[in-house]
């Protein structure tokens, strides 16, 4: 892959700028998602979710499956009341709201708690949880992950079991979602020799790699 370029916002803050919604430069967790707004109004619907990920490169079957998943999963968390919408849309704004357990870490959490309504909330991106992904699991390499370190990281950030009836389900779901999100990155981004390199890893938080493969794509197209 060719260098990864960091994702630029032009607010500080949050939200509209000629109509369009502009993920605040404090939360990062918002530029993860913002690729998959197509439209730029601060919403992802599934359709957008399958769009992004087609335009990133990804099959029919694989952009349907994350689509339903995603939405279905995240919409009721990022949106105000108690009813849950048929289209599940996920609203950006609110993506703290979704954040789960079984991750690195590197997305800070303690943001969750301090949003204010006014505020735009922040999450931001911790460098030495970053660095831990790395230091303690990338053992042949020390800048990218094999297939079984990546394995041999989702172990250890699993969260303890300590649930019971009902909410077995809750933490399933949980640990299905952590591990598909490291596995797609896997299995989209791994290089020839199978290994998943630390600057892949790092633009993912931030979201420019989607905007880096959506390029690729694109151009690897055009050649065909
Ligand atoms: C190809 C597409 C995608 C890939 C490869 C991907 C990958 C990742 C990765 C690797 C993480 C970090 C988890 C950690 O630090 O342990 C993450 C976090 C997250 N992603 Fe994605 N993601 C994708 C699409 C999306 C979409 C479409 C959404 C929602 C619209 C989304 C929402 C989130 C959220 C809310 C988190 C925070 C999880 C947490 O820290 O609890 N992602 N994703
Ligand atoms: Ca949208």
């Amino acid at each position: 892959m060719a260098s990864l370029a960091p994702a630029v916002s032009s607010s500080k803050t949050n939200q509209q700028e000629d109509g369009k919604f502009i993920p605040s430069n404090e939360n990062v967790l918002q530029k993860h998602v913002a690729f998959f707004d197509r439209n730029h109004d601060g919403i992802v619907y599934p359709w957008e979710t399958f769009k992004g990920f087609r335009a990133i490169g990804c099959g029919i079957p694989l952009s349907t499956g994350a689509a339903l998943f995603i939405n279905m999963g995240l919409s009721s968390k990022t949106r105000p009341g108690k009813f849950p919408s048929l289209l599940f849309p996920i609203e950006i704004k609110n993506i703290h709201k979704s954040k789960h357990g079984s991750d690195s870490g590197v997305y800070d959490s303690e943001g969750s708690y301090t949003c204010i309504s006014i505020m735009p909330c922040s999450i931001g991106f911790v460098p030495s949880k970053f660095e831990e992904i790395f230091t303690k699991h990338a053992c042949t390499q020390p800048n990218a992950l094999t297939s079984d370190e990546l394995m041999g990281m989702l172990k250890a950030n699993r969260e303890p079991k300590d649930y019971g009836g009902w909410l077995v389900f809750f933490f399933l779901f949980i640990l299905v979602a952590a591990y598909s999100e490291w596995k797609i990155l896997y299995v989209l981004c791994k290089d020839k020799n199978g290994l998943l390199r630390k600057d892949t890893v790092r633009a993912v938080y931030d979201g420019s790699l989607f905007e880096h493969m959506e390029k690729e794509h694109e151009s690897a197209k055009k050649k065909a």
